[in-house]
């Protein structure tokens, strides 16, 4: 399958005596290559910004994000240093060296600080993030700027940004206010817990996105989702019966969002609003046929923004608004290991491996779902138009 390819120029901001447009060169979701152009120009803009005095500003770049930063994709370097320098804009430049780098950095900030961090990143890195921050009474806060250089950049473009250009824009011209950031915390039988922000899935999400991971299709292109949801569709035990906020189903599909869209251009959640606190269970029973759930896990590529779902027996829609519990009926005793999948936000764990140390037949199979007012030692937003 080839992936599109596409050149664009987008208007960036003006500055004193210039404006500032930026070229860029795409291939599928990746990023080939930036270019800065300066225009000059008789109207001298005048600049307002929303960090004050005493927040730091940060960028955060995750380098390996994405396509991973090469000289001509690099975003900081060619884009925002200079409108940063231009604008006399001082801060820091955190740029990742290895897998964990993202956590360390969350751990060392300064719960009497606050920041504005523009990360440079997909999803992964921002619930790295999220996981990583300490925890204590909240003091300082925390605005986060995603500037989409991910794959799948659900959480951008669930937020409208649909490239670091578009964020970077509204960033510079005054256009976003922080808003509050819903995040909810999956909580284990052994006590483990995980914060999310984006999915929690178990069934036919979960075995894809842990199926990619598999050597077999990750040397593949993006192609490997295909083939891998083929697989799943023809040879997996696709039967689960889960009980979610008081409702038992059995499930093929069962995903709890938080975000309209997974990728850009699939919005699986379309009633789904990433700023507010609520969480959709979105469950495709096992009662269907393999083509008619690909069918509906499809259809995710032609929703329109807000339209409701059409419901019915094989197809639950279903907003959440407070703490609930999501029990597995089944064990591991009669059932494959695949069942016990779950993603959080593209990560994939078993539940199996978290189990309280058991005896022999023992299982627990529940999970608490909980909505997050406060967490962390900071007060946590992001800014958005
Ligand atoms: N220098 C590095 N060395 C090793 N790992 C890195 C380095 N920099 C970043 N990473 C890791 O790479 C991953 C990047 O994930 P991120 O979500 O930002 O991009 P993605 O996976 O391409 O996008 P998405 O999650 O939106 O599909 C994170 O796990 C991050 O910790």
């Amino acid at each position: 399958m080839n992936e599109d390819v596409s050149e664009t120029r987008q208007f960036l901001t003006k500055v004193g005596d210039e404006e500032f447009y930026v070229r860029n060169h795409k291939v599928g979701s990746k990023y080939t290559f930036f270019d800065l152009q300066r225009i000059p120009t008789k109207v001298i803009a005048k600049k307002m910004f929303i960090v004050s005095n005493d927040t730091k500003l940060i960028v955060l770049d995750s380098v390996k994000s994405g396509a991973g930063r090469t000289e001509r994709n690099d975003f900081y370097k060619i884009v925002m240093k200079p409108l940063l320098d231009k604008l006399a804009l001082s801060h820091d430049l955190i740029k990742t060296t290895s897998h964990d780098s993202i956590s360390a950095f969350a751990k060392s900030l300064d719960p009497q600080q606050s920041y504005a961090i523009l990360v440079i990143s997909g999803d992964t890195t921002i619930s790295e993030f999220f996981n990583s921050l300490p925890q204590g009474p909240p003091r300082g806060q925390i605005c986060l700027l995603p500037l989409p250089m991910g794959t799948g950049n659900a959480w951008a473009s669930s937020l409208g940004l649909d490239s670091p250009v578009t964020a970077f824009h509204n960033f510079l011209d005054g256009r976003c206010k922080p808003k509050r950031i819903p995040l909810y915390k999956a909580i284990f039988p052994n006590g483990f817990s995980i914060v999310f922000f984006i999915i929690f899935s178990l069934g036919f999400h979960a075995n894809l996105l842990h199926a990619c991971e598999e050597p077999k299709y990750a040397k593949m292109g993006v192609e490997r989702f295909q083939v891998a949801a083929k697989d799943i569709l023809e040879k997996y035990d696709l039967d689960l019966s889960i009980t979610a906020a008081g409702i038992t189903k059995s499930y093929a599909y069962f995903a709890i969002i938080n975000t309209p869209n997974l990728e850009a251009a699939y919005k699986p959640s379309p009633l789904s609003n990433a700023l507010e606190q609520e969480l959709r269970l979105l469950g495709y029973s096992s009662a269907l046929t393999g083509s008619d759930l690909w069918e509906k896990i499809m259809q995710g590529y032609n929703n329109k923004a807000k339209q409701m779902l059409p419901t019915n027996d094989d197809v639950i829609y279903k907003s959440m608004k407070k703490d609930f519990e999501v029990i597995l009926n089944y064990s591991p005793e009669n059932s494959p290991r695949s069942k016990f999948e779950i993603c959080c936000d593209g990560i994939v764990h078993n539940l199996l491996d978290f189990e309280p140390p058991t005896k022999p037949g023992e299982f627990y199979n529940n999970i608490h779902i909980q909505f997050l007012h406060q967490y962390s030692c900071f007060t946590l937003q992001v800014y958005s138009t």
